[in-house]
């Protein structure tokens, strides 16, 4: 367990990727923490209370003893060092390590980009704006986000359960919360994808309540046709 003695503090809005992931991991690894969600819609992360804390303006973050982290990624490995995890989490030998941060290097640009900017521009700008989106953009993103998907299915999937071997670590904790956006825009990578389909209901399986648990706003919205008719007042 942690040398340091108080409770992580976790600033996170359930409708960020990284801000799932890491609840879900905090949750399911019982590391004691004190919720603090930041209402993205009203800007209170833009608000200089927050911004005094992340001055990146953005969630999730965590305070340890006052030790301020910003930065999903670079978090996930403080716990897995800061706490006691199992070691599948994040592999001490130097070979499975490097392949979980090869999957972790690779998602910020090839998947979280893409799956992250069709959601956006597709579903959650016009929400905002009350304006239709910028259909070429739509596609554009549409396009990157399929290749990304495609690459999960076929290359990182294509001989193994997990994204980086036989056990589950804190890339597919990243890689599903990312696979898991853009079903509120309509369009779920599952479909047509047999081994990124089984790959998901195994990780919902390992990871439950808990995935379920912070999901249910997401899936909320994605069930009432592409949120059309959700509000987003808790975004
Ligand atoms: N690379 C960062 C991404 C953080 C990020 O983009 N957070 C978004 C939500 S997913 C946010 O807070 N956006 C608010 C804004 O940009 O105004 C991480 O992985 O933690």
């Amino acid at each position: 367990m942690s040398a340091r003695q108080s409770v992580v503090t976790f600033y996170y809005h359930l409708l960020s990727q990284p801000s799932r992931a890491l609840k879900i991991f905090l949750d399911h690894n019982q590391i004691k923490y004190i919720p603090k969600e930041v209402q993205l819609a009203q800007g209170e992360h833009l608000q200089p209370e927050f911004e005094a804390i992340n001055p990146f303006k953005k969630v999730p973050c965590i305070s340890h003893d006052g030790f301020v982290l910003t930065e999903s990624v670079a978090i996930l490995r403080y716990l897995c060092r800061e706490f006691i995890v199992a070691d599948h989490w994040y592999p001490k030998d130097s070979l499975l390590q490097a392949r979980v941060d090869e999957f972790i290097e690779w998602q910020h640009i090839e998947l979280r980009a893409p799956l992250a900017m069709y959601f956006r521009t597709k579903f959650l700008m016009p929400k905002i704006t009350g304006k239709p989106p910028n259909q070429a953009t739509v596609d554009k993103m549409y396009k990157l986000m399929v290749v990304g998907c495609d690459k999960v299915e076929n290359i990182w999937l294509k001989d193994k359960p997990y994204l980086c071997g036989n056990n589950i670590s804190i890339a597919d904790i990243l890689g599903a919360c990312e696979i898991e956006q853009p079903r509120m825009s309509g369009y779920d990578p599952t479909e047509g994808r047999p081994k990124l389909k089984e790959w998901m209901n195994r990780v919902k399986t390992d990871l439950d309540p808990h995935y379920a648990d912070a999901h249910t706003y997401l899936n909320a919205i994605a069930k009432k046709s592409s949120g059309e008719s959700v509000g987003l007042s808790k975004l």
